[in-house]
């Protein structure tokens, strides 16, 4: 597969050289050139095929030639080494749990895929890649753990000091090897705009081979499809029109569904879910892309006021506003909606959701309201475990710490801390 920036001034290049590039050199996102739908024998046969086989099928086309089918096939067996089990709560709400990997957020799939990627790439130990990776919670501790002793690979985690939870940062600081962390004084937008600004810094680009493992990454983007076909194969025999409710900061995981979907995957609808960060429900309303700087929320990974991935959006629906408003909706919740609905889910349901996940069930309900008849599946981005504090003290009960909380918990941070673009620059020449 061929891939273009969305920018439009930089040349067409190779899925090998997006995903080691990560950028393209005109700063903008990458785009893969040609969606070929999956044939209707696919989504036939769905049910006879492993959660390997889908996502073979689903990824196949982006990365070939340069990842042969056999390596494809061992990458995403080695990927998906865990479950991504359904709930049903009610006769029209589900949830799709994408939080069984080994640090217990949606974004263990990417990371580790995007890792195996590299690893490939870099196979004969010729060229050293640095990843950098700016994060509101998640992606670091994904990223630290997908890719700690990958070979000729060196880590930098940028996160924004006080605004991830406590289990998140031992996540992303205790790992040491090749994995670095830096707390910046700032919020996820600036972590954000300090990478891509580093991207475009010769005298950085001379020195090193930068890489993103953000999903400005195509190979950490992409595998998201793959939580959607693993949704469908558990539901369609049961529920027709099937909507998806996506807790959304970043972008790139709605955005991964809406992939999923040009290659014919049967979703009804979109909901994007959103925090008090709500620049894309604002969209929707006004027509008007107007980025903020983020507020801090409880479901703090959520917490990006200037989304990556809206781009990729609107090129998937060729910019066409109507055309987007009749596949998205977006609604915005405040912290005390989100208290309120993981308080009720565990009432009503006995089902203990973390923040992100609540503000998805949220969306569901909301768009309920007006199509009944819909299946709406929420995606359970993270364990609730991770949010330890705002969990326990709404559903007022102890939850057990799984193996992956607890092999942390005793670790210790370590951080450098910075302020500037120039900080995070002298680190990196050091
Ligand atoms: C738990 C959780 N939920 C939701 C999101 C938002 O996902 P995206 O950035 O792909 O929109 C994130 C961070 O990305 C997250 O960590
Ligand atoms: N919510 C994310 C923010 C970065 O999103 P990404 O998908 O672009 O890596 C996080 O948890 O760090």
């Amino acid at each position: 597969m061929k891939y273009y920036s969305l920018n439009k001034k930089a040349p067409i290049t190779t899925f090998e050289n997006a995903v080691v590039k990560g950028l393209a050199p005109d700063k903008g996102l990458y785009f893969p050139e040609k969606i070929t739908p999956l044939p209707q024998s696919f989504f036939d046969n769905i049910d006879n095929f492993s959660h390997a086989e889908i996502a073979f099928e689903a990824i196949k086309q982006f990365v070939s030639p340069e990842i042969s089918e056999a390596e494809l096939k061992r990458i995403v067996e080695d990927t998906l080494s865990f479950d991504f089990p359904i709930e049903k709560l009610t006769e029209h709400i589900s949830t799709l749990e994408l939080f069984h990997g080994p640090t217990m957020a949606f974004k263990d799939v990417g990371a580790r895929f995007m890792a195996r990627c590299l690893g490939y790439f870099n196979k004969d130990n010729t060229n050293e890649v640095t990843v950098l990776v700016a994060t509101s919670g998640d992606t670091g501790g994904a990223v630290a753990n997908g890719f700690l002793g990958v070979k000729g690979v060196n880590v930098v985690i940028l996160y924004p000091s006080g605004k991830v939870s406590d289990i998140q940062e031992k996540q992303l600081t205790t790992l040491g090897k090749n994995i670095r962390a830096l707390e910046v004084n700032g919020v996820f937008d600036d972590c954000q705009d300090m990478v891509k600004r580093a991207f475009l810094d010769e005298e950085l680009t001379s020195k090193m081979q930068l890489t993103s493992a953000n999903s400005i990454n195509v190979a950490r983007w992409l595998p998201q499809m793959f939580y959607f076909f693993f949704a469908y194969k558990q539901l369609h025999n049961s529920h027709k029109d099937i909507v998806f409710s996506v807790p959304s900061g970043n972008f790139g995981n709605i955005c991964a569904g809406m992939m999923a979907q040009q290659l014919g995957l049967p979703i009804k609808h979109f909901i994007a879910a959103n925090n008090a960060n709500n620049v894309v429900t604002e969209f929707l309303k006004t027509e008007n892309y107007q980025p903020k700087p983020s507020v801090q929320t409880i479901s703090n990974a959520m917490d990006v006021g200037n989304p990556s991935n809206f781009i990729r959006i609107q090129e998937i629906y060729n910019q066409d506003f109507n055309v987007l408003k009749n596949n998205l909706t977006s609604y915005s919740y405040t912290d005390e909606d989100t208290c309120k609905a993981l308080k009720e889910m565990y009432n009503d349901y006995n089902y203990v959701a973390d923040p992100h996940g609540a503000v998805g069930y949220l969306g569901c309900k909301d768009y309920l309201k007006t199509n009944p008849n819909a299946h709406c599946v929420f995606l359970e981005t993270a364990h609730p475990t991770k949010f330890l504090d705002v969990v326990e003290d709404v559903i007022k009960e102890n939850i057990e710490l799984p193996p992956q909380i607890l092999s942390v918990m005793d670790k210790k941070k370590k951080a450098t801390k910075i302020s500037s673009y120039e900080e995070l620059k002298s680190f990196l020449l050091k």
